[in-house]
C-alpha cells in the first residue's frame, strides 16, 4: 500500500472523490465529530487512527451515509457523475455463521436490502462466478464452500472482505478490519486489501498504530471528535502521535493505548461499511 502505486491518481480536482466539508455530528449533548474536513481521493487508502471515542467509527458512518451530519456536508462523487452516493456500500452486518463463505458472499449483492435477504436469498439464481472471483481475490476460493463457523478469524475477515467487494462500490470502507487477529494475520489481512483491490478508496479505521504507518500511504489522526493531523505516514512524527493519544486520554471513554484493544473485556468488532 505505502509504495501509492494508486495513491492519488485522480485526485478529487478531477471532481471524483469523498468530501467532508466542516462536518459535525453530535449525539445529544456529545460531539463525536467537530468540524471535520478532508478529501480523500479515488484508489487512495486511508488509515483513521486514534483513541477510544475520538470519532472514528462514527466518521465512517457518515462517509456510508449512515448517519447525517448535523453540520457541513460529506459528498461522494463517482466515475457516474458529480454527487452521486449511490456507489457507496454499507455492510455492517456479520457473516451469517452456518452458511458458505460463497454464500456470504453473494449476499454482498442485496446491499443495503439486508432485512429482504432471508425472503430473496432462496430465490437468487445461481450464479456464483462473481463471489468465487471475489473469494479468489482474497485467496479463499478453494475454501468456497466451508461454511465460515469453521474458518479462522483471519479467513473471516477476509469473507467479510469478499463480500464488500461484491458491492462493486468505489468506496470501501473497513472498520477494525484486524480486530481480534494476531499480528501476522494482521498483516495478512492488510496485504490482501490491498491486493484483491482495484481503484476503490479505501479508509480504514485501525487501533494498531504500528500496522497502519507500515500499510498506510495516508494517515488521519482524530482525538477528541477533531481531524488532529492528515499526513502521509512518512511525515508522522512521534510527538505528533504522543499528542493525539494524549488528548484522547484526557477525554471521558478514552481508556485504550495506542496499539492497544478497546475497553478491557469489550474487543472491537470488526465490520466493513
Ligand atoms: N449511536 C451513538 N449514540 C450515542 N453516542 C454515540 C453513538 N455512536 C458514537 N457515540 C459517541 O460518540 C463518540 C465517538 O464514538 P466513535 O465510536 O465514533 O469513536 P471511535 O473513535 O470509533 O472509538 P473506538 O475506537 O472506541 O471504536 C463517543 O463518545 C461515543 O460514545
Amino acid at each position: 500500500m505505502k509504495n501509492g502505486h494508486r495513491a492519488r491518481s485522480e485526485g478529487t480536482q478531477s471532481g471524483h472523490g469523498l468530501v467532508f466539508d466542516s462536518v459535525t455530528k453530535r449525539f445529544g449533548g456529545n460531539v463525536a465529530v467537530r468540524d471535520a474536513s478532508l478529501s480523500l481521493d479515488p484508489g487512495e487508502q486511508v488509515a483513521v487512527i486514534g483513541p477510544s471515542g475520538a470519532g472514528k467509527t462514527t466518521l465512517l458512518r457518515l462517509a456510508a451515509g449512515a448517519l447525517r451530519p448535523d453540520a457541513g456536508t460529506v459528498t461522494f462523487s463517482g466515475s457516474n457523475g458529480a454527487g452521486s452516493t449511490a456507489t457507496l456500500a454499507y455492510q455492517g452486518e456479520t457473516l451469517v455463521d452456518r452458511r458458505t463463505a460463497l454464500s456470504n458472499v453473494l449476499t454482498g449483492r442485496l446491499r443495503d436490502l439486508s432485512w429482504l435477504r432471508g425472503f430473496i436469498e432462496p430465490l437468487l439464481p445461481a450464479h456464483p462466478e462473481p463471489a468465487l472471483e471475489r473469494l479468489d481475490a482474497v485467496g479463499l476460493v478453494e475454501r468456497a464452500d466451508v461454511p465460515v463457523k469453521s474458518l479462522s478469524a483471519g479467513e473471516r475477515q477476509r469473507v467479510a472482505f469478499a463480500r464488500a467487494l461484491m458491492q462493486d462500490a468505489e468506496v470501501v470502507l473497513a472498520d477494525e478490519p484486524t480486530a481480534n487477529l494476531d499480528p501476522s494475520s494482521r498483516r495478512n489481512v492488510i496485504d490482501v486489501l490491498d491486493n484483491a483491490l482495484d481503484g476503490e478508496l479505501l479508509v480504514t479505521v485501525l487501533h494498531d498504530v504500528d500496522l497502519a504507518l507500515e500499510h498506510f500511504e495516508r494517515i488521519v489522526g482524530m482525538a477528541d471528535g477533531r481531524v488532529r493531523f492528515d499526513s502521509p505516514a512518512s511525515a508522522v512524527t512521534d510527538d505528533q502521535l504522543d499528542a493525539l493519544f494524549a488528548a484522547g486520554a484526557s477525554t471521558p471513554n478514552t481508556d485504550t493505548g495506542r496499539t492497544g484493544r478497546k475497553r478491557e473485556g469489550e474487543a472491537p468488532v470488526p465490520r466493513y461499511v
